[in-house]
């Protein structure tokens, strides 16, 4: 039976030494880190987020506010919100939530925001630096998931890795970190053109899902022994919820339980390791705006 890997516990410490460090740069006579989140639409998934990230940030010391805009926005007003935040120097971080409406494109929006601003890692410059193993903001999904490891003490030297899905915000930054010389996996990244998707999961010593689909990865998929990363975040229908929904990953926990040493919960998982590594990127926007390299 699995060890969990508890991200409630997990992303709190971390929350713990974002807090400590966000108090010694004050102390220091510099203002608190500043993080701004841009929102378009009402998308409830979205809005949870954005409370929890909220709520987090609040409670590290960290000044977080919401730019809402209505969901008809231009994309070249949207850009325009972009360049003042960009061109703003009292903020240190901007988050543009995705995805963005259809009649805007999420990557002409992402290329606009400032590099030394993107606490996202999303932008090329940051995913090029993250690939070449240079500083940069890494995206905070891949960075708590690495993050979790390392604090759970588990060993991911010679590891095989297999990911499946390759999306810009998670697959493919998570590939670039697990192939780093201070984790040395061996990385496979699996997607929908995959062939013969098991053969691929049954070999992974560890194994990270992030496609999208409620209960993807069964138990017959997964080796005894494996260290098993739920991304997912998927609602399924049930009635004995008040909402009518429950969130799920894409891991069938109860199966896969049985047979990983380690598996993250959905709830209660990689979700809040994105939200406190979050926070860490914006205390480090900080210090790089203020020209103090980060750590
Ligand atoms: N916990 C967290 O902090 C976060 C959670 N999420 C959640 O993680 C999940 C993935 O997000 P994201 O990466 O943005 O998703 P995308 O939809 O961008 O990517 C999904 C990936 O899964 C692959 N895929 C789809 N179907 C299959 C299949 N049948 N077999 C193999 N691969 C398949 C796709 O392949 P192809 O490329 O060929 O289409 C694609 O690469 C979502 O549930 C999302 O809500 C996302 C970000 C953060
Ligand atoms: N620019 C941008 N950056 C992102 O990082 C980004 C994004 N857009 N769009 C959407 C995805 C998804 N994502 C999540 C973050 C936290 C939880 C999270 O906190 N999950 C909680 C549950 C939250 C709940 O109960 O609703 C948990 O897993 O325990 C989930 C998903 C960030 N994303
Ligand atoms: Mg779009």
């Amino acid at each position: 039976m699995a060890q969990i890997l508890n991200g409630k516990e997990l992303a709190q410490s971390v929350r713990n030494d974002v807090a400590a460090e966000v108090q010694a740069w004050t102390d220091s006579g510099q203002r608190p880190p500043c993080l701004r989140v841009v929102l378009i639409g009402s998308n409830p998934a979205s809005e949870a987020y954005v409370r929890g990230k909220e709520k987090d940030a609040r409670e590290a010391g960290i000044d977080s506010e919401t730019l809402r805009f209505d969901d008809d926005i231009s994309e070249a007003d949207l850009l325009g919100v972009v360049d003042r935040l960009n061109t703003d120097p009292s903020v240190d971080g901007i988050l543009v939530q995705l995805p963005l409406p259809d009649h805007i494109d999420d990557r002409s929006v992402i290329d606009a925001i400032d590099p030394e601003k993107d606490v996202d890692g999303f932008h090329p410059e940051n995913l090029g630096r993250l690939l070449i193993g240079a500083p940069s903001f890494i995206p905070a999904t891949p960075f708590g998931i690495v993050e979790m490891l390392k604090r759970s003490k588990i060993e991911t030297e010679g590891m095989r890795a297999v990911i499946v899905g390759r999306s810009n915000i998670v697959g493919k930054p998570l590939a670039a970190l697990l192939m780093q010389r201070d984790i040395n996996a061996t990385v496979t990244v699996c997607h929908s053109r995959t062939r013969n998707l098991a053969a691929h999961t049954r070999e992974a010593d560890l194994l990270v899902a992030a496609v999208g689909r409620a209960n993807f990865i069964t138990a017959d998929m997964v080796k005894e022994g494996a260290v098993v990363v739920d991304v997912g975040i998927n609602r399924v229908d049930d009635e004995s919820r008040d909402k009518g929904y429950r969130l799920a990953g894409d891991i069938d926990f109860e199966g896969v339980r049985e047979k990983a040493s380690w598996i993250t919960p959905v709830p209660g998982g990689v979700g809040l390791m994105t939200r406190a590594m979050l926070l860490k990127n914006t205390m480090n926007a900080a210090r790089r705006h203020a020209d103090v390299v980060a750590p």
